[in-house]
């Protein structure tokens, strides 16, 4: 395992244990100078460059930026959707994921080391991956409740009676009506798919979830109790997420923390609170003005 740099090491830890100083809880997810590169008219073109960040268990980052800034690109690196060609990303792999050779390193270990098995682990069972576009996120050839069952049978979970039950629970936990589970994705509304593939991620109890723009496009009053559910599972779950946004509303609801991307770049990072009503780079004072001028 190559450590992620830029972090203290254990035994600096301990010894500001000893001096009374507040323990730093362990990273789940460290991005060390991450970068991607399109060809574009023959030309390598940065979709996003130089990004540096720690997320902590329970912690919501938000991710905002014009479209086009990188955003999405950016989640995809971090969720090991795409290999990055510059920098690193670093996660806490528990001892509990496959590990055929019997040799692979849990702790915070670089995705680009990981098995595909792993990482197929994470991506199944650890992490959710909530999709703009529902139908990119669910299957929309079986069932609503066959869906969310899915993700508990790559777990092992073969007992019709158990799957159905925590399929129909979840489904109530995110608002849907339960005697849809036999009905196919596609009969749901907009919103229902959100909230059908919302449970689908976390029916495994993931400690991670990335989103990308998970209520744009849908109705205004629909986007709003989807954003106060979103919200109330991620506190009763205690749940760690990157969430890409151009909506800084949504950031404000969500995050505690936000970066400010522009041309591939982080411009302005810090508590959300402060980035919003104090924003120190041109950029993201444009950004906040533009939402607050009628
Ligand atoms: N698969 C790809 N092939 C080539 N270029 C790409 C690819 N994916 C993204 N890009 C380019 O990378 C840049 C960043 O795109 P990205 O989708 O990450 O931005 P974004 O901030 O998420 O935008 P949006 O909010 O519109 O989705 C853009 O110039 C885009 O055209």
């Amino acid at each position: 395992m190559s450590a992620a740099p830029g972090r203290p090491q254990a035994s600096s830890h301990r010894s500001a244990q000893h001096e009374g100083t507040p323990v730093i809880p362990p990273v789940l997810l460290s991005a060390r100078q991450v970068g991607k590169a399109f060809v574009h008219q023959g030309q390598p073109r940065w979709a996003c460059r130089g990004v540096s960040f720690d997320l902590y268990p329970g912690e919501v980052l938000a991710v905002v930026g014009e479209s086009g800034s990188g955003k999405s690109t950016l989640l995809r690196l971090l969720a090991a959707r795409l290999a990055c060609d510059e920098g690193s990303v670093h996660y806490d792999v528990r001892a509990e994921s496959p590990n055929e050779s019997g040799s692979e390193s849990t702790g915070l270990v670089d995705l680009a080391e990981l098995s595909e098995a792993r990482l197929r682990w994470l991506a199944r069972t650890d992490w959710g991956f909530v999709e703009q576009h529902a139908r990119d996120g669910l299957r929309m050839n079986v069932s609503g409740g066959a869906n969310v069952g899915e993700r508990l049978m790559a777990l092992g979970a073969r007992h019709y009676g158990h799957l159905r039950s925590e399929a129909s629970s979840w489904m109530q936990r995110v608002e849907l009506d339960a005697g849809r589970m036999d009905d196919l994705p596609a009969t749901y509304s907009g919103g229902m798919q959100q909230r059908l593939q919302i449970a689908r991620n976390l029916v495994t109890h993931p400690r991670l979830v990335f989103m990308d723009e998970p209520t744009t496009g849908l109705d205004v009053s629909v986007q709003a109790r989807l954003l106060d559910l979103l919200r109330e599972l991620v506190d009763e779950l205690q749940l760690a997420a990157v969430v890409v946004t151009h909506d800084l509303a949504v950031a404000r609801l969500l995050a505690q923390r936000m970066l400010v991307m522009k041309d591939g770049c982080v411009v302005e990072q810090g508590l959300t609170d402060r980035v919003l009503d104090d924003p120190q780079h041109p950029y993201t004072q444009l950004l906040v003005s533009s939402v607050l001028t009628p």
